[in-house]
């Protein structure tokens, strides 16, 4: 393993879900049972994607059926916070863009070289097991990838839609050993361009470079894409929160977490990308700020126990 991906407590090994063939390639339907039917929640499409779409006071957001992925969000007012592929793959292969959930492992840390990267929920159909709406309008959706079968870990996920998006993944050990996972929300910001973007909140931490085998090093300043052009970096040991600046779009998003002792900052960078079939020419209208417990950060679980990791996203206007 390239030391950023060395755990320090031994991390669990999952093993592919018999049907996951069936679970990936499964009929996506963003249907809603009559007992969650609230005023500014419904079903539809977005760019394609079946999904539920939300509309507040303050913000519309849309969410993939396939993964559980938040695919947009635009706080009143403003441009849409993330970033959506325009030549995204579909079914059964990942969505570019977005916020993908990596569950219950990051990459393939930990994981037989043939599994899946980023984990096992990003290519499956969730449903919508709970929504309420808020006083003010704000609609609070919890969410669930289905059970997959022989793993000891269950994962529920909260969204709450206003003036600030909040989405929180709660995992609980539902076996009877310890296990320990790794996990991301895998944000890809939309930017105007990101040769432009700086991000703080990461001055002094160590950083794992994956550009460089996963040798450490440590972050001066704000993170900037210097040269080579290209970043691909596991920050341990951050809490947040982080800020994107970004001049292009005159807006700056503030992450604040909660239980994520990691952070991924990533970008392919003009030359990989153009390999990447799914990013080509947009490789500069990205920049992925992930919220993670990742390499020595993984969590471990005892049986019984759970554990919440939870990102704020909000957006002010550049002055
Ligand atoms: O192509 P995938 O599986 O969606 O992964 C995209 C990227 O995700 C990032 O989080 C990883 O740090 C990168 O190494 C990886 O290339």
């Amino acid at each position: 393993l390239p030391a950023a991906e060395t755990p320090t407590i031994p991390l669990t090994a999952f093993r592919l879900p018999d049907d996951y063939a069936r679970l990936i390639d499964a009929p996506l339907q963003a249907s809603l049972d009559p007992g969650i039917r609230i005023a500014g929640l419904s079903s539809g499409e977005f760019r394609g994607f079946p999904a539920w779409l939300v509309q507040t006071p303050h913000a519309t957001a849309a969410i993939s059926v396939f993964g559980g992925q938040l695919l947009s969000y635009v706080p009143k007012g403003g441009q849409d916070v993330l970033w959506l592929s325009p030549l995204t793959e579909r079914q059964p292969n990942p969505i570019r863009g977005g916020t993908p959930v990596c569950w219950p492992y990051f990459a393939k840390m930990g994981q037989a070289g043939d599994m899946p990267s980023h984990g096992l929920v990003r290519t499956t159909a969730w449903r919508v097991r709970e929504a309420r709406r808020e006083r003010d309008g704000t609609v609070v959706l919890q969410l669930s990838p289905p059970a997959l079968d022989g793993l000891p870990l269950r994962l529920t996920m909260t969204l709450r839609i206003g003036r600030t998006l909040s989405q929180t993944l709660v995992t609980e050990n539902v076996g009877d050993e310890p296990a320990a996972f790794t996990e991301a929300l895998h944000n890809y910001f939309r930017v105007g361009d990101v040769r432009k973007v700086a991000v703080s909140g990461l001055d002094g931490l160590t950083y794992l470079d994956k550009k460089d085998a996963g040798r450490a090093h440590r972050q001066h300043g704000d993170w900037r894409l210097l040269p080579p052009g290209y970043s691909d970096r596991i920050y341990t040991r951050a809490t947040g929160p982080y800020v994107l600046h970004d001049p292009g779009l005159r807006r700056s998003i503030r992450i604040t977490t909660r239980g994520s002792r990691s952070a991924v900052v990533w970008n392919a960078g003009e030359q990989a990308a153009r390999g990447i079939d799914d990013i080509g020419a947009g490789w500069n209208h990205y920049l992925a700020v992930e919220t993670a417990n990742v390499a020595p950060d993984a969590v471990l679980l005892q049986p019984g126990e759970r554990h919440e990791l939870q990102q704020v996203i909000e957006v002010d206007a550049l002055k």
